[in-house]
């Protein structure tokens, strides 16, 4: 990997959203500049972040011209935390549309890992006036999977990092992220295991929302024949967090997308494939 050349402390900013009777504090980060924008969302595990999630994608997409925000989900990162009781998917969405019209970005793209597939996808079915193009990667919607129990694996062990987060759960959890775990250092270990003891909070409100009300991901398969935004869809062939059944459906669903499945991948694909994600990203946008 070469030397990454946009920093996090450079494009950090904060935004105040309302949603509902609450003021958020939302962080994102704000990358490059260029007529069309690409916003980055996040997966739900524990230390997730934009910048933890996305930072092997940045700098190609910067380069190519555009502009690039990735949003920390309330819950995640410098945001404020919240329980959630109703759909996580629809208050990312909500939270994204506050961003969106401070500042003032009338069409944006949407590249959503996991959680931030699902929050694209709920943003689209109420905005999607707003939205140019879609890439979906390891998400999109909720529901069942035909061929793998549920929760998955990876989930099971996601939520036990929220319950008990120690270093060896962490590490449990991420060597199931990936499929190469030969690629996992002890400083990535470290820097995940950072963000996420740094807010506790977010872990105790992650378990509370799931607990009032396990659903935080609906199943949206009914309504994906709404979506008109030409999608990319993109798994990792040995996902073992969002089964890759779950990119079928979303296949069947939304006319205007295609698939493409990564051999030797696990959930990670934009970090596990960076260059060819981001090849294939850049294509597809520039299409
Ligand atoms: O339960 C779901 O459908 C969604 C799960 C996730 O969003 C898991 C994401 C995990 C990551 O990608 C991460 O980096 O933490």
């Amino acid at each position: 990997m070469t030397q990454q050349k946009q920093s996090e402390a450079a494009t950090s900013r904060f935004i105040d959203i309302q949603e509902g009777d609450k003021t958020l504090h939302i962080h994102y980060n704000d990358c490059g500049s260029g007529d069309e924008t690409v916003i980055m969302l996040h997966g739900s595990g524990p230390g997730a972040t934009g910048w933890a999630n996305f930072n092997r994608n940045i700098d190609p997409l910067v380069e190519a011209g555009y502009r690039v925000i990735l949003l920390d989900c309330p819950g995640w990162g410098k945001s404020d935390s919240i329980i959630n009781t109703g759909s996580r998917s629809d208050l990312n969405a909500r939270i994204l549309k506050g961003l969106v019209d401070a500042l003032d970005l009338e069409k944006v793209h949407l590249l959503g890992n996991s959680m931030g597939g699902h929050s694209a996808v709920a943003f689209t079915l109420t905005w999607p006036e707003r939205v140019g193009k879609l890439v979906l990667m390891g998400g999109g919607t909720g529901g069942m999977s035909l061929f793998t129990p549920m929760p998955t694996e990876g989930i099971k062990l996601l939520q036990g990092v929220c319950r008990e987060p120690t270093i060896d759960n962490l590490k449990k959890m991420m060597n199931i992220f990936v499929y190469d775990t030969s690629a996992l250092t002890e400083e990535l270990f470290a820097a995940r295991l950072e963000n996420m003891l740094s807010r506790r909070d977010h872990l105790d409100n992650f378990i509370k929302s799931g607990e009032a009300n396990p659903k935080q991901f609906p199943d949206f398969t009914p309504r994906l024949g709404e979506i008109k935004a030409q999608t990319l869809i993109v798994w990792g062939r040995n996902d073992r967090f969002v089964p890759m059944d779950t990119g079928l459906r979303l296949l069947a669903g939304i006319a205007g997308s295609e698939l493409h499945v990564y051999r030797d991948c696990g959930h990670w694909a934009q970090w596990e494939h960076a260059d060819a994600f981001n090849r294939l990203v850049l294509d597809f946008l520039g299409r």
